[in-house]
């Protein structure tokens, strides 16, 4: 009897936790909100057809976790909501594994690192990315005076992920290989890792999640990571007498020994102004955070340029010619180490390379941007109620290819501009010569029109940091190399562009030929 009391209470009680459990996750239905079914993998053709059959309401894609995806009329409203009713960090989360893993899990901090510290420190970066820039070139394409073919992502990524270190965590983790590789592996383990808890149900994620290879993997290397960033860390961080840790960073806290003159931890200790911990596990998983955030992105711009640039030789010439121009106005000189530093104000008069940039963004098929998981319900203007737990995107391409938008439409548009279907490596140079729209069209603008960066509360804080570097990167490439795509036949730089479950898939295999210039 007395078994059997006690067999009950414990079976009520895990019935009632359970119950507890299931209602805390039960969702508000969408009400009135179509759905694109029956169109399998093929997430793009929903989208396309969806956008047509519904321009001004909400539809779903069925993705593996669904989107709804919200008309380009409620684009200005849903950009100026707060974070506190959607944010992008809760789909962050769920895309990338930070429940198991950590990432992303300060993102308030690395946030405001961001937006208050790289936007101040801009020019020291850039310079440091200069500084870094024949080295790594050196590093990775080797100085070949013959045409010799290249894997464009493969090399891409790794001189992205070799200046990220460099500037961000310190000179010497731009050289360390076992770095490059450890943040390389990171990212695509991280994918693998995404793939794994995919597989299972989102209600049995949680108590799969730690468990899984893949997730684990990724725990370990971020280990290994913590570990060599525990110097640095160590080195930024003082304790003073509250034991609330501040930076040395405005003292330029120099590792003489190992860094080349330069200080390290930058990013870091940037952090640690706004962390309450100094615990290294947690600072480096912030740190890794950055890095993932800066590379893939800023990889994945720089293959459509380098393809685009490769595919379209038209460009070449006067690509070169305007920076020449800017190099002969502004005195620049080369260094005697052959490093050029073009100062922002040098970098922002490259109009024509600015406008290549920002259509061979524009061109890129990232279906969706502003990812914002909804925490509490949000009304549209279309009298749509968005449920809190809802996942919201824009749709980029209906805006990026439409000429129902100021920036595309013939009206507004110079005639020599081509429509938006089409590749125009100088359409926004046009738009910025006509009066008054200088500022407008520039490859770092974000709005409602231009969705490369996201927009709202969200908007991308790295894109002035991104512009620089890519500027820097396409200014030696064209100064010092030829380049051309290996197989003319093959290579067209659209249909190369692709996506899966609405985002950008770089192609891996694309290769473009490269060789020193004679100078
Ligand atoms: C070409 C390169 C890059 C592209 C295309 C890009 C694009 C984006 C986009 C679309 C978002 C989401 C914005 C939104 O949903 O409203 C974003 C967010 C973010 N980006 Fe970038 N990004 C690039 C480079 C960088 C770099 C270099 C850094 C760091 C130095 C960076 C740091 C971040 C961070 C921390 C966020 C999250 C912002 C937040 O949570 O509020 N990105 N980026």
């Amino acid at each position: 009897m007395e078994f059997d009391a006690k067999f009950t209470f414990g079976v009520s009680g895990i019935l009632i936790a359970l119950v507890a459990y299931v209602l805390s996750q039960r969702r508000e239905r969408l009400v009135g909100i179509p759905v694109m079914t029956g169109y399998g993998d093929d997430h793009e053709r929903a989208m396309v057809d969806g956008t047509l059959k519904y321009p001004t309401t909400p539809f779903v894609i069925e993705t593996q976790r669904p989107f709804v995806i919200v008309p380009a009329c409620t684009f200005e409203e849903l950009g100026r909501i707060s974070q506190a009713k959607a944010t992008l960090w809760g789909v962050q989360k769920q895309e990338m594994c930070g429940d198991y893993t950590g990432l992303w899990q300060h993102n308030v901090e690395l946030n405001q690192a961001l937006r208050l510290h790289l936007h101040r420190n801009l020019a020291d970066t850039v310079s440091s990315v200069e500084d870094k820039i024949d080295w790594v070139f050196a590093e990775e394409l080797g100085s070949p005076h013959d045409w010799k073919a290249f894997r464009v992502h493969e090399v891409t990524v790794r001189i992205v992920a070799r200046l990220v270190a460099g500037v961000f965590v310190g000179a010497r983790f731009a050289r360390d290989d076992e770095w490059t590789r450890l943040s390389l592996g990171l990212a695509t383990d991280l994918v693998y890792a995404r793939d794994a808890i995919k597989k299972w149900p989102t209600w049995f994620q949680p108590i799969a999640g730690p468990f899984l290879k893949d997730i684990r993997n990724v725990n370990s290397q971020l280990t290994k990571m913590a570990k060599m960033l525990q110097p640095v860390i160590e080195n930024s961080v003082l304790e003073d007498t509250n034991s609330f840790r501040q930076t040395l960073y405005d003292e330029k806290k120099i590792d003489l020994e190992h860094g080349g003159g330069e200080p390290e931890g930058t990013f870091m200790s940037w952090v640690l102004s706004r962390l309450k911990t100094a615990d290294p596990e947690v600072i480096a998983r912030v740190q890794l955070s950055l890095s993932f955030a800066s590379i893939n992105t800023t990889t994945n711009a720089l293959v459509f340029m380098v393809i685009d640039l490769a595919a379209r030789s038209e460009y070449t010439q006067p690509l070169r010619e305007e920076i020449e121009q800017v190099i002969r106005e502004d005195n620049v000189q080369e260094d005697e180490n052959g490093v050029l530093r073009l100062k922002q104000s040098s970098l922002n008069k490259l109009w024509k390379l600015d406008s290549f940039m920002k259509e061979s963004s524009r061109l890129s098929k990232n279906g969706i941007t502003n990812l914002r998981l909804v925490q509490q319900p949000i009304t549209l203007s279309t009298g749509h109620r968005l449920p809190k737990g809802t996942r919201i995107a824009f749709d980029t391409l209906s805006v990026h290819l439409s000429t129902a938008t100021q920036t595309f439409s013939p009206e507004y548009n110079p005639p020599e501009n081509k429509p938006p279907t089409e590749f125009d490596g100088f359409r926004f140079y046009r738009l910025r010569k006509m009066q008054g729209k200088e500022n407008l069209h520039r490859f770092a603008t974000a709005s409602a029109e231009s969705l490369t960066w996201g927009y709202g509360d969200h908007t991308c804080p790295g894109r002035f940091f991104a512009d620089y570097e890519l500027k820097v990167l396409l200014v030696e490439l064209l100064r010092k190399w030829d380049i051309r795509v290996k197989d003319p036949k093959s290579t067209n730089s659209q249909t190369l562009r692709k996506m899966r479950e609405l985002v950008v898939v770089v192609p891996r295999d694309a290769e473009v030929e490269l060789r020193r210039r004679k100078v």
